[in-house]
């Protein structure tokens, strides 16, 4: 659904993207994350056509997103970082304006617009101006606009920051949701359990390049988890080691004849595979790539 090549975009001296590849096929969730200033927002940018990029290519439903810019729009929708709404207009009228945008007018889009509204729990709130919403309903609102009129790409940046339990949860079902029924979507976020609930697969960015993509498992199968041993003998203190191979290491642990009272492995995740990347060679990565790419 989305294929973006070689994408380079340069801010004077600095390049946000340098090198940007990233494929999204229909139905799948890839969960976009990396640290602070690793690109990620100019590569949603580029994508929904806010940035022109120096270089490279991005394809929308086999559209040439760079020289169709207005036809692709219509296939995505984008929930910026940066909240943009109208504040002094309702919750629904916003919708009203999006729909409009895609296409769905009249009964059609009143119909669309009280099912978005529906899905992200706003239902209740739809008649208020929303300036007099709160952050997270205000977030929700951001998150309808580009989910209204189902449009087969969605471009979601951070879009549950700071954002309570309620709508957290309301938006992470509803993004599902429309995975389930074939939206290719890029989710950015720094909360990274969100991925785990989303099942998403990952794209980890790094200095304005992807530095690995593939699946959770595929991503941390092979970074090192956490053996932990007690022994039997009181006075052995714990034993915590990060191991590759737990069964090796316990094996190795019983031949030298002690005697564990407990085991505990922690397998490896989101969490290490993120620390992982501040020593990240981009050649391991590209490895790992070629593997997904294999499968
Ligand atoms: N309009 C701009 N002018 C100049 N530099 C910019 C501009 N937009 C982004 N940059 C720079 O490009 C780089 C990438 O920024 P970007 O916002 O894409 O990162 P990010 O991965 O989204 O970060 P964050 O996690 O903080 O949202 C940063 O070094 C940033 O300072």
């Amino acid at each position: 659904m989305l294929i973006a090549e070689g994408l380079v975009k340069r801010y004077g001296p600095r390049r946000a993207l340098d090198g940007f590849d990233l494929t999204v096929p229909a139905g799948e969730i890839v969960g976009l994350i990396g640290h602070n200033g690793a690109g990620k927002t100019t590569f949603v940018e580029t994508v929904s056509g806010l940035v022109r990029p120096d270089a490279g290519r991005i394809t929308v439903a086999g559209l040439d997103a760079l020289r169709d810019g207005r036809a692709a729009r219509r296939l995505l929708g984008v929930a910026p970082q940066e909240l943009a709404l109208y504040g002094s207009a309702t919750a629904r009228e916003n919708l009203r304006l999006f729909a409009g945008l895609a296409g769905f007018r009249g009964r059609r889009g009143d119909t669309e617009i009280a099912r978005v509204l529906d899905e992200l729990c706003l239902t209740d709130v739809a008649e208020r101006p929303v300036a007099a919403l709160s952050g997270g309903q205000r977030r929700r609102v951001q998150a309808a606009t580009a989910m209204v009129g189902s449009p087969p790409l969605l471009l979601l940046d951070e879009p549950t920051a700071g954002a309570d339990p309620e709508t957290r949860s309301a938006l992470l079902s509803a993004v599902r949701a429309r995975a389930e029924a074939g939206a290719a979507v890029v989710y950015t976020t720094h909360y990274l359990p969100e991925l785990v609930d989303l099942d998403a697969t990952l794209a980890l960015a790094r200095a304005g390049r992807i530095i690995a993509r593939g699946t959770q498992e595929e991503l941390t199968r092979h970074l090192p988890g956490e053996l932990r041993v007690t022994f039997a003998d009181p006075a052995e203190p714990e034993l915590r080691r990060p191991t590759t191979d737990p069964g090796a290491d316990l094996a190795a642990l019983l031949a030298s004849g002690r005697t564990p009272a407990s085991v505990d492995v922690r397998r490896p995740g989101l969490d290490d595979l993120y620390r992982s990347m501040e020593t990240a060679d981009p050649a391991t990565a590209a490895t790992r790539t070629e593997v997904r790419d294999a499968a």
